[in-house]
């Protein structure tokens, strides 16, 4: 069994930070990459799991510890699964309200039954740097889009996910709530499995 009292969590996001350590719990400290440096490296990968690799390498090279990486998006039935691995510059860097209003425009013709999507997590674990056999573990959550945001906590497109389980958007869960069920949530349990944790 591997045992880990810090990790680097391979994100600039810092929701993803407090869903993580949280989800964790406390037997595993989780530092943010933003410690050691503010450069975010390019996500020039094809695929959630190539750009959680690249991320979590960057961060174990950067800071000299085991790192994790969190690479997430939505993928819209209607638009083939965009924006995918593009869900963070899908408005071109301009940010998640900006990303929220143009999907929100792209689907306003788009009826209810038409409207499914899934919210994808990848987490990458390596032990450093080079580390030849990266953990790997994946979490869906599926859902729906809304025609209009609602709801305050989370992040990201949270305000505009609808979740069929509890008939409310993701922003309008609390965040123990969101944590028991997400995509995020999906994908650590099975880490936590992985790692003898659970
Ligand atoms: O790459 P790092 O530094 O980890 O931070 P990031 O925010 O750029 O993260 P990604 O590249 O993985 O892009 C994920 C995108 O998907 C969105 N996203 C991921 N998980 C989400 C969640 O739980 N709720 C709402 N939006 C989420 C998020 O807002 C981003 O737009
Ligand atoms: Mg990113």
């Amino acid at each position: 069994m591997m045992t880990f009292q810090q990790i680097v969590l391979a994100s600039h996001n810092a929701g993803k930070l407090k869903e993580l350590q949280a989800m964790l719990g406390d037997t595993v400290q989780l530092r943010s990459i933003g410690e050691f440096s503010s450069v975010e490296p390019e996500e020039t990968g094809l695929s959630f799991v190539e750009n959680a690799i690249l991320k979590a390498r960057n961060a174990a090279r950067i800071s000299g510890m085991p790192a994790l990486a969190d690479d997430s998006g939505l993928a819209v039935d209607f638009l083939g699964g965009a924006p995918g691995i593009y869900s963070a510059r899908y408005a071109d860097g301009k940010g998640d309200a900006a990303n929220n209003a143009k999907l929100l425009d792209v689907l306003k013709d788009v009826p209810q039954e038409q409207r499914g999507a899934q919210f994808v997590c990848v987490l990458a674990l390596v032990r450093h740097a080079d580390d030849p056999l990266p953990i790997l573990c994946e979490g869906l959550w599926h859902g729906r889009i809304l025609t209009q945001a609602s709801g305050e906590h989370g992040f990201g497109y949270d305000p505009l996910f609808w979740v069929p389980e509890r008939d409310c958007s993701s922003a309008e869960l609390s965040p123990a709530d969101k944590n028991q069920i997400s995509h995020r949530a999906r994908a650590m349990s099975l880490l936590r499995q992985r790692l003898g944790l659970a």
